[in-house]
């Protein structure tokens, strides 16, 4: 059985004393056992929210880091740090870093290694553009990544992480995929990872859906096979939404 994951990704949004506050209404509402809660602050709050969710179930994320464990890269954040402070996940290789930072499946591939090697669980994000979708290149792209991403990984390794399906047209535009759209990739996500890695590591790898999820679709997509879980933006930054995905998946 595959543990529903809930991660609410909040950019670059709140200062610190906002997210302690958002992470403290967080870890007081109800936790359901059946369901994962991770919440992903940007780097200048990791500390505070990691220690505001201390002992409860609500596990802290990065949104990103470098692969390096320290060195001479400015303005970068190592592995090391991330553990340090406090973080149990990191997001990887999400579209605004692909699109706006320039990261590849190589980048994303050596990140994926260096959060393993420091017992961090990567969420890595795959996901085509609207271009790639209406070329019919959907499967191809989310293939292409996935396999990038987690080259040289043990089947085990996979097993272990998360994999974010995000289609780029969807990502706060209000355009959702609909429940069997991001079914159907889903799945296509799972059949690539067995094919690459064996049956076992693909029943266990659990795959999230991301775009525009909110309270009103989070219970239909949720209820899909080979959804398990969302990994949510906008929605994730109010309590109200937050908490009515998380509502969604309970049902
Ligand atoms: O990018 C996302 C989460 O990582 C999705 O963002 P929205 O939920 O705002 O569409």
């Amino acid at each position: 059985m595959r543990k529903t994951i809930i991660a609410g990704n909040w950019k670059m949004h709140k200062t610190i004393a906002e997210a302690v506050t958002l992470a403290e209404a967080i870890k007081s509402q109800n936790p359901n056992p059946s369901l994962e809660i991770v919440i992903c602050p940007p780097f200048t709050a990791l500390t505070e929210v990691a220690k505001a969710v201390q002992g409860s179930p609500v596990a802290v994320a990065a949104q990103n880091m470098h692969w390096e464990v320290q060195g001479a890269f400015t303005g970068e954040v190592s592995p090391a740090m991330v553990k340090d402070a406090g973080c149990k996940y990191v997001v990887l290789g999400h579209s605004e870093r692909r699109q706006y930072f320039g990261e590849t499946d190589e980048t994303v591939n050596k990140k994926v290694k260096a959060a393993i090697t420091h017992e961090l669980i990567p969420i890595v994000c795959v996901g085509e553009t609207l271009e790639q979708r209406e070329a019919g290149q959907t499967e191809d792209v989310v293939a292409t990544q996935t396999k990038g991403g987690l080259a040289g990984l043990s089947a085990q390794e996979v097993a272990d992480l998360v994999i974010a399906y995000e289609p780029v047209w969807a990502i706060g535009t209000g355009r959702t995929a609909s429940d069997d759209d991001a079914q159907q990739v889903n799945a296509y996500i799972r059949s690539v990872v067995a094919e690459v890695f064996g049956t076992e590591a693909a029943e266990a790898v659990r795959i999230q859906y991301g775009g525009s999820v909110k309270p009103s679709n989070a219970k239909n997509l949720l209820a899909k096979g080979d959804i398990d879980g969302a990994l949510v933006g906008g929605a994730s930054l109010k309590i109200e939404d937050f908490q009515g995905i998380i509502d969604g998946a309970k049902a």
